[in-house]
């Protein structure tokens, strides 16, 4: 299907209209509104790109009062709309207002149909360009970090941290909600720094049992416990030259901060059941989604050790507070994970899109990934819906839409949704709840892509 670019041209002159209409009705949808009550009407439901808007308008027809209040109108409500007013030719004062006012360009009569369409057409090719930009925009990463995908300041100013602290040995505490990438920056400062080519060591203090722990951290010596049938070496050891990375460090036990403060100021380790020491060269990056400073409150955690192990910290916001990532992500990992489920090309609805910038990911990225991989599975076709990726869409942003189109369609969609689902997907009874035929409500979830059994969607 051709997609036409639209325009609407606002004159109040039966003449003028007609001229305009002829210049342009066989490239471009042309719509024409003689007020500013009917140019709003047509805005909403016809979206153009650009719009011709003659500044004098009834009831101020002399004037330009209309004018600059449809001006105002139609940028607020739809920003990116190109407008070019329209001013008689000694109106030189009223053009510049409106561009400050944000009209895109002006053009003065007498109509010259030549320069009327090169004006029109440079306002359609900054639309387009824009349209790109943002397309671009969307998929922008301006991370240096391996793995990870940001657009947002504060992720950009957090990989900038990481590439200035990577060359030092700063002990580094990484703090965060779960599922943040607080790992994947761990292996980031280990891979920018010169101990890149050395080992990446990492323990999980929570996922491992107290009486294990020390063993796995400092290593053992052959007979110092029931099956230790022969020596080895612990995590420490084992990230000699490299990065010993400690995730959830503010769960490891007290009796284990002691001795890992001790290695920490004296670099050296004694395997359990040995009285040899051996020293051992690493940096040491430590993470927790715990709140540090309470658990030294609570004596849970050594104020000492947390001096010793934040010479820097990082607090990597969650996901929901980032402006700007959550969508650049989740089109990242639609495009590399349906690439994995061998379905590439696919794309987010608009409803996707507005509830995936609206819900509060309480899981983070880690979250995502299983919604966007949950998804990439379900989507029939090409378009991944909110309900492809188990969210339900927020109300609050329709608030904002451009008309009632829209409105109508995300309430109809969700009321089609609850039907099904309030009476376990019979399509006879869904569509009598409905008050509409069931050939009806077929035609409406193959419009929406709603599916029509409980397998297939979500509860
Ligand atoms: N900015 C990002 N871009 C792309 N993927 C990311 C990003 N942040 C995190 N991930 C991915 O999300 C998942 C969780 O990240 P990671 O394990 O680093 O989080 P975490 O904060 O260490 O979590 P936890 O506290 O639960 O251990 C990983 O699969 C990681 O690759």
């Amino acid at each position: 299907m051709v997609v036409s670019k639209r325009l609407l041209i606002v004159e109040d002159d039966p003449g003028l209209q007609s001229q305009m209409r002829w210049c342009f009705s066989d490239e471009l949808e042309v719509s024409v509104a003689s007020d500013r009550e009917s140019a709003l009407a047509t805005l909403r439901r016809m979206e153009p790109e650009v719009v011709t808007l003659d500044l004098g308008l009834p009831p101020d027809p002399g004037g330009a009062s209309e004018g600059f209040q449809l001006l105002e109108d139609i940028l607020r409500l739809s920003p990116l709309t190109k407008v070019i007013v329209v001013t008689g030719r000694e109106d030189k004062e009223n053009a510049v207002r409106a561009i400050g006012m944000g009209a895109a360009d002006f053009y003065q009569k007498p109509l010259d149909a030549d320069i009327l369409t090169f004006v029109v057409n440079r306002a359609f090719r900054l639309a387009e360009l824009e349209k790109e930009n943002r397309h671009l925009g969307e998929h922008k990463n301006g991370s240096s970090i391996k793995g990870i995908v940001a657009a947002s300041p504060q992720m950009m100013s957090i990989c900038r941290t990481i590439e200035k602290i990577a060359p030092t040995d700063a002990t580094t505490l990484i703090t965060g909600e779960t599922g943040t990438g607080k790992e994947l920056l761990a292996r980031g400062l280990h891979d920018l720094s010169q101990r890149a080519d050395k080992p990446f060591a990492a323990i999980n203090c929570a996922a491992i049992p107290e009486n294990l722990l020390e063993s796995e951290l400092f290593g053992f010596e052959k007979g110092s416990f029931t099956g230790a049938t022969q020596s080895k070496k612990g995590k420490i050891e084992s990230a000699n030259g490299g990065t010993l990375f400690l995730d959830e460090i503010g769960d490891m036990p007290m009796a284990l901060q002691v001795k890992l403060l001790r290695f920490l100021q004296e670099r050296v380790i004694d395997r359990v059941g040995s009285v040899n020491t051996i020293p051992v060269d690493v940096r040491v990056v430590c993470a927790t989604h715990r709140n540090v400073r309470e658990l030294i409150d609570s004596g849970d955690f050594r104020e000492d050790l947390y001096y010793r192990i934040s010479e820097i910290t990082i607090d990597v916001p969650a996901l929901r507070d980032r402006e700007g990532d959550t969508l650049v992500i989740a089109q990242y990992l639609l495009k590399s994970l349906g690439k994995q489920m061998d379905r590439p090309n696919l794309t987010l609805t608009e409803d996707a899109i507005r509830a995936i910038n609206s819900y509060a990911w309480p899981g983070n990225v880690r979250e995502m990934i299983n919604k966007v991989k949950r998804a990439s599975i379900m989507a029939e076709g090409k378009r991944v819906t909110a309900s492809d990726l188990e969210l339900t869409e927020d109300n609050e942003g329709q608030d904002h839409q451009l008309n009632l189109r829209q409105v109508r369609e995300n309430a109809e969609r969700a009321a089609i949704l609850q039907a099904l689902q309030s009476c376990n997907f019979n399509m006879a009874q869904a569509s009598r709840l409905l008050g509409i035929t069931r050939p009806t409500l077929y035609n409406l979830t193959d419009k929406y892509r709603i599916k029509t059994s409980p397998e297939s969607t979500n509860a």
